[in-house]
């Protein structure tokens, strides 16, 4: 970090050369800190009464318990087992999600874009992995990153 700029910069430990640019040889993850800009990831959602929004388009007014949700997920999660093809079926039927009409598909998204919890599970996961049950003010999740 340059005291002067109070900017990041990059130093080059073989030439002794300090640049401002990310070096054009790293790649997109290396350059910008870790995080790649963008990922891309489909969900299974149910919702209970404590979400934000506890309506969707399966049932008007949702009144399970977050308690019954996590179990409900859990039978999916083991009907999944692991499988992308699945999971994509199930978030169609099951998803509170409005993204269930394409197979629970968010598209690309960056840091700063989804709730935290959500955000923090997606980039964690490799590309093709389902991450455990993750909690949101939505609902709780299950998540494959699919980019
Ligand atoms: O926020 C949405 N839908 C909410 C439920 C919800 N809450 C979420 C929180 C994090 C990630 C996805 C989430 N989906 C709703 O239908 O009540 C989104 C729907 C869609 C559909 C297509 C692409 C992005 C999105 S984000």
């Amino acid at each position: 970090m340059s005291n002067s700029r109070r900017m990041p910069y990059f130093y080059n430990v073989q030439s002794g050369d300090s640049v401002w640019d990310p070096p054009t040889e790293l790649t997109q993850e290396q350059g910008s800190g870790g995080r790649p800009a963008q990922v891309r990831a489909s969900h299974l959602l149910v919702k209970h009464r404590g979400s934000r929004r506890p309506s969707s388009w399966k049932e008007q007014n949702i009144t399970r318990s977050k308690e019954e949700a996590i179990e409900i997920l859990r039978g999916y999660e083991a009907e999944i087992d692991g499988s992308p093809e699945r999971f994509g079926e199930l978030a169609r039927q099951h998803s509170d999600c409005s993204s269930h009409a394409k197979d629970g598909d968010l598209g690309s998204f960056g840091p700063g874009q989804m709730q935290k919890p959500f955000e923090d599970a997606t980039y964690a996961l490799n590309v093709g992995q389902i991450s455990d049950i993750v909690d949101t003010d939505s609902g709780v999740h299950l998540i494959l990153r699919t980019a």
